[in-house]
């Protein structure tokens, strides 16, 4: 009887906006975090995954998004491991570095002659250029301890700090200056390096130097990814939180004004026009019909999984005592996937030397990267004269510039996405608590976006919320992990 007089307290009430790769793991470390004291609603109207998602092209899936996982992410090797997901590697193929009218480098299938190609051209930088991202990384990896022990961070600046004192320092140089403080010769910069910035973020080593060294780790020798489609991560995630998932968009996040601390989502069908949408298209009766089937529902906490920009947010935040401002903006790439046979005379190749990758060292090119792709299940490694293709570029592509690249084509998907912040020296790298109880994971972003980053991103909102939730700074805390001797 004594027991059932002891009051409870309810379950806390958790909405995750996003489920992306960032949005699937914070539901997934809510759970783990809050046990059975959480209920958790993950709002996604389109599919799980985000910017990891899979194009079906002649009855097999490839890669449209991110698409590489670095053998030190732990997060991503340990949820693999979790949900029996296997990895696949890439198959080992050709490269070249292309100017726009010429090769400075193509690779040949002798690793010896390749290396000594490089070393005539770069001499021990192209050595240097490996172990640097490796001696970044061991500071990097304290990250996984701290979480580990239940440190949070309100903001991406103190995450880094915490990590080390040069990886703020990092962001606040480009890659340029930083490369050229340790030593490493212009040339390096404007081919190898310019080579790596580009497939990976489709910009110049003008970015600064935390998420430059992050696209020099992409380019890795021993890179993964996982069997079936790296979304399988993120719907596994899903599945392991217990979220509800509702398939809704959401429009609107206000801080309540009749509860302390108490938040309202409002969201509506995906495909309805927003009601201000209509109202200003003078649809009235659509904007009547419309807010009948908006939704409001009461939160604890929201954790916001979607980048937010000036210039491209749409989730309204109001009520809220302070102004928030989102500062810059996202790189809009676009992903062109063709099924066909490439004519290598249009990209400056002979016949018989059509190249598996094409990097560029241009950044006035038409494409950021153009290389040959395998499905996601089941990679054979086959250079079958039709073959499936992957184009990065700054803009669409026109037909008839595919039709110069491509003698024939079966197949051509195109994805435009906003793939990843713009980045510079000068840009303010944002806070992940915007309010007690209001969250933004992505602002991780801006020190680099990777899938790696954006599960550190989602841990540390995790244990944000947990710490508000139970009012308690050391919430979530663990005894530090044993140093091995
Ligand atoms: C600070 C350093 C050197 C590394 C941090 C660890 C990390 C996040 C490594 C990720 C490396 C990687 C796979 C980069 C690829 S860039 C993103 C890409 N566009 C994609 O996700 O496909």
């Amino acid at each position: 009887q004594l027991l059932h007089d002891i009051p409870t307290k309810p379950a806390a009430r958790i909405a995750v906006i996003g489920g992306g790769i960032g949005g699937t793991a914070a539901a997934y470390f809510l759970h783990d975090l809050f046990g059975d004291e959480v209920l958790i609603d993950l709002y996604e109207p389109d599919h799980i995954g985000g910017r990891l998602a899979t194009l079906s092209v002649a009855g097999q899936e490839y890669e449209a998004g991110g698409s590489v996982i670095h053998p030190a992410n732990q997060y991503m090797k340990n949820f693999a491991a979790q949900f029996g997901l296997s990895h696949t590697t890439p198959c080992s193929e050709s490269v070249g570095l292309f100017n726009g009218e010429d090769y400075v480098f193509t690779s040949s299938n002798i690793a010896l002659v390749d290396f000594a190609k490089l070393f005539l051209r770069y001499g021990w930088d192209v050595y240097r250029l490996q172990k640097v991202p490796a001696a970044v990384l061991q500071d990097f990896i304290k990250i996984y301890k701290l979480q580990h022990e239940g440190q949070a961070f309100k903001d991406v600046a103190s995450l880094l700090l915490a990590m080390s004192k040069e990886m703020l320092r990092m962001t606040q140089m480009s890659t340029t200056d930083w490369l050229m403080e340790q030593g490493f010769s212009p040339l390096t910069i404007s081919e190898l390096v310019m080579s790596a910035l580009q497939c990976n973020y489709g910009q110049t080593p003008e970015m600064h130097a935390f998420v430059g060294l992050i696209a020099l780790a992409g380019a890795d020798s021993n890179l993964w990814s996982v069997e079936g489609g790296n979304k399988r991560v993120a719907e596994e995630l899903l599945k392991h939180s217990r979220a509800s998932l509702l398939r809704r968009r959401v429009a609107q996040v206000a801080h309540s004004t009749s509860t302390p601390r108490k938040f309202m989502v409002w969201s509506h069908e995906p495909d309805e026009p927003v009601e201000a949408e209509a109202a200003a298209m003078g649809q009235k009766d659509a904007a009547q019909e419309t807010k009948e089937t908006w939704r409001e529902q009461e939160y604890d906490a929201v954790i916001l999984a979607t980048p937010l920009t000036q210039d491209s947010t749409k989730i309204q935040l109001v009520n809220f005592t302070q102004q928030f401002s989102f500062s810059g903006h996202y790189e809009p790439i676009e992903t062109t996937i063709v099924r066909g046979v490439v004519r290598p005379e249009s990209l400056m190749l002979n016949d018989d030397e059509m190249l598996d990758n094409i990097l560029v060292i241009n950044p006035r090119l038409m494409f950021n990267s153009f290389g040959r792709q395998q499905p996601v299940k089941g990679r054979k490694c086959d250079q079958e004269a039709v073959g499936v293709w992957k184009i990065f570029s700054p803009h669409k592509i026109p037909e008839d510039l595919l039709d110069i690249f491509f003698q024939r084509r079966e197949v051509t998907h195109a994805i435009s996405w906003l793939a990843y912040p713009h980045y510079s020296t000068n840009q303010t790298l944002g806070d992940f608590e915007l309010a007690p109880g209001l969250y933004h994971l992505n602002a991780i972003e801006w020190a680099g976006s990777a899938m790696e980053m954006s599960v550190i991103g989602a841990k540390n909102v995790a244990l944000l919320a947990y710490k508000q939730w139970k009012n308690d700074p050391d919430a979530g805390k663990k005894p530090p992990i044993k140093e091995e001797l």
